[in-house]
């Protein structure tokens, strides 16, 4: 079940300058960075209520955020939400005609486990499913 919306990710080409930015916009510091290097990105979170501000920087010319930018600009890139089951809201959705840019559950930031929609499918949204991991046992387990 959708449940939440975790985050919206905003494509940025300076973290540092797009954070100071954020931070006066928001009124708030973010409360994270986080390299998240599979996906070349450089992420700093902010945290509004329930629902978090992730900002993207790209750490590599070919990571989705620097092909974004470089095609469309920086701005709004993903939504992102939180599923309480996300192999099961995968199968569901594949089922019902989406197209799933990885087939399994993928190692996202802030601790989650996330699989991303094509656009192409969702109405012109890029979107994101994520799932907090569970830790056991102070180690991070798969869900
Ligand atoms: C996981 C870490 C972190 C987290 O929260 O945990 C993140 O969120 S990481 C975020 C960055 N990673 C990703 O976005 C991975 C998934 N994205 C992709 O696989 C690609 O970006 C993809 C397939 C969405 C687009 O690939 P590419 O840009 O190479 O293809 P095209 O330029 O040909 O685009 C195809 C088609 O889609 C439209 N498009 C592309 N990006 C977006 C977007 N962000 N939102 C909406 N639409 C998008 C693009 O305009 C093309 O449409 P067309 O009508 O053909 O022009
Ligand atoms: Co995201």
């Amino acid at each position: 079940m959708f449940t939440n919306i975790e985050h919206i990710g905003i494509a940025v080409r300076d973290l540092a300058a797009s954070s100071e930015l954020f931070a006066t916009l928001l009124n708030r510091e973010s409360y994270k960075s986080e390299e998240v290097a599979s996906e070349g990105v450089l992420t700093a979170f902010f945290l509004v209520n329930q629902t978090k501000i992730e900002l993207l920087a790209a750490t590599r010319p070919d990571s989705a955020i620097a092909t974004f930018i470089e095609k469309r600009g920086e701005g709004t890139h993903h939504i992102a939400f939180e599923v309480d089951d996300i192999v099961a809201e995968m199968a569901r959705l594949k089922e019902a005609g989406f197209t799933l840019l990885n087939e399994v559950p993928k190692r996202g930031a802030d601790n989650k486990l996330v699989c991303f929609v094509h656009p192409k499918t969702a109405n012109g949204v890029l979107v994101e499913l994520c799932q907090e991991m569970k830790r056991v046992q102070g180690s991070t387990s798969k869900v």
